[in-house]
């Protein structure tokens, strides 16, 4: 029995928390391989140790040497250190790998901004190995490097390559507590490259299933996962389970606690995922797991709401008798390397809808004038200002009517609904709406489906 934990920003923020962290790790045996993210927010308002790096790297992009920047972060880190008594070495260390990294050779700027930003959780993980040996249990640092996380060659956006599992599989797990900085591993040219933002849930999945965890623990500040977002619904209710399909769709609309693409690795070694609140270890928290016991009493699971992303409306006439039509769209996507997320269609009528986040302004227009010149279509409409609500449960699979229950609270309060799909995922429904609405949209569901009223009938 093996667990790999992982711990997020918040719960690494400051010495008050990282010595919660190293009660956890010493209480349970199982709790073998520790992934570390970066020292996140300590307060709101704060900044993200990840977003100081980022700071940094812009800042070297411009040739500004100001002291500050490293002053800034390594100030985070000493506060920890200086409380567990490291050794002086450990802290020296640690600032002199921030003052060298504007002295680096880069393949481009991109790079740079990738190996700025791995810091934050590399030397998070270095300083996390000599606090737990502080306290009294032995603990090593593991490089990503030396146990073969191989990355693709997208440095800030980087996807797992399959070898990476066959590395970790001849990695030996011993007596003594691995410690593995999250967020980051190497190209195979060795240049470092990082997931996308939120990636340390990433680096924990892929070990707990390379390494063939028992569970994949992974601590946060909430209690649990919630059946909303708790900065948008008042005192939601906890999920106490739910299944790794039901996550993967709720953490891509918005479920932001854990990570859209970490939940894969996991499904892939059939890892079961605990969500737990560092500040209150012994609750149960939220379990992922492959399968559950559906009940059409409680068809949804959780609801989630996203604003990141923008749609291309087009409506012509006969669209569906013309051949090729879709192709040709599709085709001029990838001439501008533009992934899409949905594409609804009607009879003349298609949407498509983009995460964007990944796409600039140039790219849109160009894009849209290209679509324009070679399909002419008779209404081409850019809607920048588009969300996504997502309702997600296994149990609607079973049951009549759901749609209604969805779509009534929002009629009943003015909300326009732009899109419905329905059907292409069994387990849940989505719907476009404006930015704007989006959050009402979540509360409104939430409350027809949760309030303790409607719960009976
Ligand atoms: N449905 C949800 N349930 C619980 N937390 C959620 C939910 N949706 C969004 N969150 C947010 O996710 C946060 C935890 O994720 P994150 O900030 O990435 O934590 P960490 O620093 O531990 O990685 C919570 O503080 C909460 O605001
Ligand atoms: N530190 C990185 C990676 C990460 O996963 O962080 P956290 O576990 O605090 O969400 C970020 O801020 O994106």
């Amino acid at each position: 029995m093996m667990k790999v934990v992982k711990f997020g920003g918040s719960s690494l923020a400051d010495a008050a928390h990282v010595e919660k962290v190293v009660q956890i790790v010493q209480e349970d045996p199982d709790r073998q391989v520790i992934v570390t993210s970066a020292p996140g927010k300590r307060f709101s308002g704060d900044i993200k140790v990840t977003d100081l790096l980022i700071k940094y790297a812009n800042a070297t992009l411009a040739h500004d040497q100001s002291p500050k920047y490293v002053d800034d972060i390594f100030s985070r880190y000493q506060e920890i250190g200086n409380a567990f008594h490291v050794p002086a070495t450990v802290l020296q260390d640690i600032k002199a790998k921030l003052v060298a990294l504007p002295t680096q050779t880069y393949p481009n700027d991109d790079y740079l901004m990738a190996a700025f930003k791995a810091h934050g959780e590399r030397l998070n993980a270095e300083l996390f190995a000599a606090c737990l040996t502080q306290a009294g249990t032995k603990a090593r640092f593991v490089d990503p490097k030396e146990a073969g996380i191989l990355l693709s060659d997208d440095p800030n956006q980087a996807s797992v390559l399959e070898e990476t599992y066959d590395n970790l599989n001849h990695f030996t797990v011993g007596n003594e507590k691995l410690v593995f900085p999250g967020f980051f591993g190497f190209t195979k040219n060795g240049q470092i490259a990082t997931f996308a933002r939120g990636g340390s849930d990433i680096t924990g999945s892929i070990l707990a299933r390379g390494l063939g965890a028992s569970l994949y623990e992974n601590f946060t500040d909430v209690d649990a996962i919630f059946a909303a977002n708790p900065k948008i619904v008042d005192d939601p209710e906890p999920i106490t389970k739910m299944t790794f399909r039901e996550m993967r769709e709720l953490s891509y609309a918005g479920f932001s606690v854990f990570n859209d693409e970490a939940i894969i690795p996991a499904i892939q070694g059939q890892v079961p995922i605990n969500v737990k609140n560092t500040n209150h270890p012994d609750l149960p928290g939220t379990l992922i797991v492959p399968e559950k016991d559906v009940t059409t009493k409680k068809p949804v699971t959780g609801i989630a709401g996203s604003n990141r992303f923008a749609a291309l409306y087009l409506h012509r006439y006969l669209l569906n008798k013309q051949v090729g039509f879709t192709l040709k769209i599709l085709q001029i996507l990838y001439k501008y390397g533009v992934s899409y997320e949905h594409m609804p269609s009607g009879i003349d009528d298609l949407t498509i809808i983009f995460d964007r986040n990944q796409l600039d302004n140039d790219t849109i227009h160009k894009m849209c004038a290209d679509i324009n010149n070679t399909l002419h279509p008779d209404t081409l409409e850019w809607i920048d200002d588009y969300a996504i609500i997502m309702v997600v449960g296994e149990g609607m699979r079973a049951k009549i009517g759901t749609i209604e229950n969805i779509i009534r609270p929002l009629a009943d309060h003015g909300i326009a609904v732009h899109m419905i799909n329905q059907g292409a995922s069994r387990i849940s429904i989505m719907l476009g709406t404006r930015e704007s609405d989006a959050d009402n949209a979540v509360r409104y569901i939430y409350q027809h489906f949760f309030s303790k009223a409607k719960l009976t009938i």
